[in-house]
């Protein structure tokens, strides 16, 4: 799938046929091969052009093509064959040439792509509608094996080839050009001006062009860059390996001759291809593109659902997550009323917002419009808008008021969303004229900056509501997700499992160190406790206490009971002895003043876990690595096969996608329903029912009837498993 023929006389143009995005596919390698064949062949023609149909060059290997046999012709001798031409060969680039897309575009002799200026400020000026260039097979578990690792160091240098291929950054083409890997970009039709240039050079030597024949830019110090290099990889990649490769293989192309580094590439490439890392990295790829597919219980679903336009939106409450939200919506171009009925708090917005919103434009490169955002203390001022968030203190009767207030105030038509994080969704409906058109829009703190967001539908939630709430989700740049109404949501639900387990493990004779690093050795940016410290103890505290479960007074068995089930009250005395994590200095660890982010192991918190157990004739136990993992991990695992069974998340990719963007589970282990599926169900199984023999007063920790169901069912692959689901709800 490459159309060959031949324009303005002598040029040889070569159109990549695969939509969406042209990846290489077998029959595309084979019409690129045979293309180059036809016009290296023909007399008239003198020079040929690389494209993409529909203006995308091309966004690299065919990604569904790794897990089955390769067929068709290999890249790098494509690739080479390209370089080795005698007539020159120019790649024209629009929309994205990303991994062996740009590594096909390093292997032709120039390269010219797309970039468009936009004049936004009279200060400040951006680049978009531009062509993005980048390697992101690291972002797959691989690294760019036709030749990317070592062409792109010979083309622009050690540094930014490491810092591009370790990374999987995509570059603009107006950073393209600066760094060197581009000749040229326009503003005018890519393919048209690429011919014109072919044009141009016919019959130069190209003898400068072929970069395998470049050296690297000599540097002083090669050694310690690499190990600097190393260093800073190692601990960003949080176990992962690919990251770890990429270096090695740029550290080839540094040191020895082109033909050497190839076959070291290869080599390197040759212990990721098949790692389990790999695997679940592809199956993330497009795990969290399948979530915008979303469907719920009831039958709708994104391809049947409308969302409405949302123009201008209201924000209610500006405590931390209300401020984020509205940052997040300004970011996304509509028009934010936020409201805030504290004088004081409202103030405290009013400064903190622009700064967040001229904080991201830096990073970002863009601008915003500084007067897209009104603030008020009044809630009146929401009458006109198409979308409210309610962010305000997570206490059912307050949102209930507000969503009362809301509910005459707003137009008729106008989408309420809830913030909340896990009160019902149905009943602050229940509140309103058009319970049709709530849905709870859960973020992520920080909320301009975390790429997850929950979509709660409820009962009587429309299907336009949903989509509605997705779409601007999208627009936000989150990875929206739906899922049902229940407490916790999806993510919080698993959590609440998750924690428990750390206490439990506490009791039994863990340190908070001891599962922390556990935790963070299995790739979590944080272990739980750590993390606990960081959002503050005193959250989860006032949740427990709203419930009735932290009551401190209780004393002999019942102290560590509740509603029949284990329950561990470690985290209400903390609280207690005023312990709420870094903002008060003290938690499960100690730090240096309040506010300080450095965790100290704590003396006084290994005595008091000492007096706990003795209080309660609890004997110490040593507890491993692997205990910590498989009851903290293996529970929650078992949480998302429940709410798989009840409906609350449509399938494994969800959730998934939900654990990697908001909860830091490491993206190369896939997500938890993944990282079931590689450790095997039986396996998972059997871990459940031994630990709920030990454990009989957890329920929880029996397998769920999803779990059972799939192992009876032979263990199915992850991408599988919906159907087993699906053959369950049709029998109910
Ligand atoms: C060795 C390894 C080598 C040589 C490689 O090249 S590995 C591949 C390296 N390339 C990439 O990692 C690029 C992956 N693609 C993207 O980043 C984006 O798709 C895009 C920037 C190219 C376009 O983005 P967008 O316009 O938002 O579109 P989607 O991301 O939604 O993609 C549309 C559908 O195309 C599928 N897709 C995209 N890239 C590939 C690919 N390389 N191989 C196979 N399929 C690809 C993508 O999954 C979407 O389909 P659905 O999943 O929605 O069915």
């Amino acid at each position: 799938m490459a159309q060959y023929r031949r324009v303005s006389g002598s040029v040889g143009l070569i159109t990549l046929q695969n939509p969406p995005v042209n990846a290489l596919s077998a029959s595309v390698r084979q019409g690129i091969v045979d293309s180059v064949k036809r016009a290296l062949g023909d007399q008239k023609v003198k020079s040929v052009v690389i494209c993409g149909q529909n203006g995308v060059f091309c966004g690299g290997a065919d990604i569904r093509e790794f897990g089955r046999q390769m067929s068709g012709p290999p890249l790098v001798p494509m690739i080479h064959d390209i370089e080795a031409a005698n007539k020159p060969v120019v790649a024209a680039i629009e929309g994205s040439a990303l991994g062996g897309g740009l590594e096909l575009a390093l292997g032709c002799h120039y390269r010219i792509s797309h970039s468009k200026a936009v004049v936004y400020h009279c200060f400040i000026m951006t680049m978009s509608d531009q062509a993005k260039l980048g390697l992101p097979e690291v972002t797959l578990g691989l690294l760019p094996a036709a030749g990317g690792t070592q062409r792109l160091p010979r083309l622009i240098g050690v540094p930014a080839a490491l810092n591009l291929i370790t990374t999987g950054r995509h570059v603009t083409a107006a950073e393209a050009l600066q760094l060197g890997i581009l000749d040229h970009v326009t503003e005018h039709n890519t393919v048209d001006v690429a011919v014109k240039f072919a044009l141009s050079v016919t019959g130069e030597s190209l003898d400068g062009r072929r970069i395998s024949s470049f050296s690297c830019a000599p540097l002083s110090d090669l050694d310690s860059l690499f190990e600097e290099a190393m260093l800073k990889v190692r601990s960003a990649a949080r176990g992962a390996i690919a990251p770890v490769a990429c270096v090695q293989a740029v550290r080839a192309a540094a040191t020895l001759p082109y033909a050497q580094g190839m076959e070291r590439e290869k080599e390197l490439m040759a212990t990721l291809f098949h790692s389990g890392q790999a695997r679940a990295l592809q199956y993330f790829f497009f795990a969290q593109r399948a979530v915008g597919r979303w469907s719920t219980p009831s039958g709708a679903r994104w391809d049947t659902s409308q969302p409405r336009p949302v123009r201008k939106a209201a924000v209610i409450g500006l405590g931390t997550m209300g401020r984020g939200i509205t940052v997040a919506l300004a970011q996304a171009g509509l028009s934010v009323v936020a409201v805030e009925t504290h004088a004081k708090q409202l103030m405290e917005a009013t400064k903190a917002v622009p700064s967040m919103l001229k904080r991201g434009a830096v990073r970002g490169g863009t601008t915003i419009e500084p007067d897209s955002i009104t603030y008020s203390q009044n809630l009146q001022a929401v009458a006109d808008v198409d979308l409210v968030i309610e962010a305000v203190f997570e206490d059912m009767a307050l949102k209930e008021k507000v969503f009362q207030q809301l509910s005459i105030i707003c137009k008729p038509d106008t989408l309420l969303c809830t913030n909340t994080s896990s009160l019902d969704v149905d009943h602050l409906a229940s509140q309103t004229r058009h319970p049709e058109l709530v849905v709870g829009m859960h973020f992520f703190a920080p909320a301009h900056v975390m790429k997850l967001l929950e979509v709660v539908y409820g009962r009587r939630s429309s299907p336009a509501a949903v989509a509605t709430a997705m779409q601007l989700g999208k627009k936000m740049g989150k990875v929206s997700v739906a899922v049902g109404n229940c407490r916790g949501f999806a993510g919080n639900r698993m959590l609440k499992r998750y924690l428990e387990q750390a206490f439990f493990l506490l009791e039994e004779g863990a340190t908070p160190e001891l599962v922390d690093r556990a935790l963070e050795e299995f790739g979590f940016p944080m272990g739980v406790f750590r993390m606990s410290d960081l959002s503050g103890l005193d959250v989860g505290w006032r949740v427990r206490k709203a419930d009735g479960l932290a009551d401190t007074s209780l004393t002999g068995t019942s102290a560590r009971v509740r509603q029949g089930c284990r329950y561990s009250p470690l985290g209400d005395l903390l609280c207690e002895h005023g312990r709420f994590g870094q903002k008060t200095g003290r938690g499960w660890y100690q730090y240096d003043k309040p506010g300080g982010r450095v965790a100290k192991s704590d003396p006084w918190l290994h005595n008091f876990l000492d007096e706990y157990r003795a209080r309660h004739g609890l004997v110490p136990r040593c507890i491993d690595q692997q205990e910590v993992l498989e009851r903290c991990l293996f529970v929650l695992i078992n949480e998302g096969f429940q709410i798989l069974e009840e409906g609350i998340a449509a399938g494994p990719e969800d959730i998934d996608a939900i654990y990697v963007f908001g909860y830091g589970w490491p993206r190369h282990r896939g997500g938890p329903m993944f990282y079931a599926d590689m450790v095997g169900l039986e396996r998972v199984v059997e871990r459940l029912e031994r630990y709920h023999q030990a454990h009989p007063d957890v329920p929880y920790l029996q397998p769920s009837g999803l779990l059972r169901r799939l192992v009876a069912n032979g263990s199915p692959p992850i991408h599988k498993w919906r159907n087993v689901i699906k053959n369950r709800n049709s029998q109910l």
